[in-house]
C-alpha cells in the first residue's frame, strides 16, 4: 500500500494480504559512543588514578598572553604567525586582566632575561599579548592555573587537559587544523628530570606503553625536553608518544613561584592513540567536517 495508491485510489482494485499484527519490527541499530570520546575516559581514568585534577579548558579562544607570552614564547617566534595560529579579527584584542606588575615582569623577563637566562633582547609589545587567538596548546590553560596557583600561595597540584587545539597547518591524511591535546602537570618543591621520567612511565604503562625511551627536544617553555618514545610490538619499532619538559624559570619565577618549586609537563594527542587503538588510518574517518563529535 502506497501514498500514491491512497490519492489515486487505485488501492480499491489491488489484493493485500492480512496484515500481521504479531510481526516484530526492524530493531533500530543503537547509538555508538564516539572512539575518541572512549579513549578520552581511559585517559581521564589514568590521570584520575594517578590523583590528578581536570582543568578547565572550556575557553577556545586564549589570548596571546597566556598561550605564549607568559610561557616565555618571544613575540617575533614563528610558531606566532598567522600561518600557524588562527587569531581572530572579531574581537581582535582582549585587556587580559593581568595585574600590571605580572606584566610588567613578563616585559622585562622578555627583554632583558633574569633568573640566570639572558633573555631575547627585544622590545616586547603589550599589543602583541593582546591578540586573540584560538589556543595552539592546552599548556595556555596549565600557565593560567600556575599562576593561579602561585598567586594564591603555592602547594604541590597535579592537573591534567584533554582538549582541543588548533594550528593554521597544512592538512593531511593524519593531521588536521584542529587535535585534541593531552596535558599532565605536577608541580612540588625539588621535582628533578628523574621524577618526569618516572611518572612517564607509570602514565604510559598505564596505556600499555611500558618500554619507552627519551631523546633531547626544544619546547620555548622547557628546559630539558624531551620527545618521549615507545616500543610497539606490533609496529615492531620506537613510535613518538608524546614530548615532555621542565617548564622554564623565566615562567615560573614571574608568576611568583617560590625558587625551589619545579613543574614538570608532558603532552600527547588524542587522535594518534585512538587511531591506533581502533585501527583507524585516515583522520578523517575519526574527526572532521564528516564526522560531528
Ligand atoms: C602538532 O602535532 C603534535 C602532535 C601531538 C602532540 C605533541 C606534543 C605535545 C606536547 C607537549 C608538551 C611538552 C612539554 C610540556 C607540556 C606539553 C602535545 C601533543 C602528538 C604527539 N604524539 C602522540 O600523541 N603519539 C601517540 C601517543 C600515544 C599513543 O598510544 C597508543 C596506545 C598506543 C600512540 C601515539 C606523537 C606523534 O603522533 C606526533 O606526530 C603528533 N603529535
Amino acid at each position: 500500500l502506497t501514498a500514491e495508491m491512497i490519492q489515486k485510489g487505485t488501492w480499491r482494485t489491488q489484493e493485500f494480504k492480512e496484515y500481521n499484527f504479531n510481526a516484530l519490527g526492524a530493531i533500530p541499530s543503537g547509538g555508538h559512543l564516539h572512539p575518541l570520546l572512549k579513549v578520552r575516559t581511559q585517559f581521564r581514568k589514568i590521570f584520575t588514578q594517578m590523583g590528578f585534577e581536570e582543568m578547565p579548558t572550556n575557553n577556545y579562544v586564549e589570548s596571546s598572553f597566556w598561550n605564549f607570552d607568559a610561557l616565555f614564547q618571544p613575540q617575533q617566534h614563528p610558531a606566532r604567525d598567522a600561518h600557524d595560529t588562527f587569531f581572530l579579527t572579531k574581537p581582535a584584542t582582549t585587556t587580559t586582566g593581568v595585574p600590571e606588575e605580572y606584566l610588567q615582569r613578563v616585559k622585562d623577563v622578555h627583554q632583558n632575561g633574569g633568573y640566570g637566562s639572558i633573555g631575547y633582547g627585544y622590545s616586547w609589545k603589550l599589543a602583541e599579548s593582546q591578540k586573540n587567538l584560538l589556543r595552539t596548546h592546552t599548556t595556555a590553560v596549565s600557565s593560567r592555573m600556575l599562576y593561579r596557583l602561585a598567586q594564591d600561595g603555592f602547594k604541590p597540584a597535579k592537573y591534567f587537559s584533554i582538549d582541543r587545539v588548533f594550528r593554521n597547518e597544512a592538512i593531511d591524511r593524519t593531521h588536521l587544523a584542529e587535535f585534541h591535546q593531552v596535558e599532565g602537570v605536577i608541580c612540588d618543591r625539588g621535582l628533578t628530570l628523574g621524577d618526569l621520567i618516572g611518572v612517564l612511565h607509570q602514565f604510559f604503562s598505564r596505556l600499555g606503553l611500558p618500554k619507552l625511551r627519551f631523546k633531547p627536544a626544544y619546547n620555548p617553555y622547557t628546559e630539558p625536553s624531551m620527545e618521549i618514545f615507545s616500543y610497539s610490538e606490533e609496529l615492531k619499532k620506537y613510535m613518538e608518544v608524546g614530548n615532555s619538559g621542565m617548564f622554564r624559570p623565566e615562567m615560573l619565577r614571574p608568576m611568583g613561584m617560590p625558587e625551589d618549586v619545579n613543574v614538570i609537563a608532558w603532552g600527547l594527542s588524542l587522535e594518534r592513540p585512538t587511531m591506533i587503538l581502533y585501527g583507524i588510518d585516515n583522520i578523517r574517518d575519526l574527526f572532521g567536517h564528516k564526522v560531528s563529535l
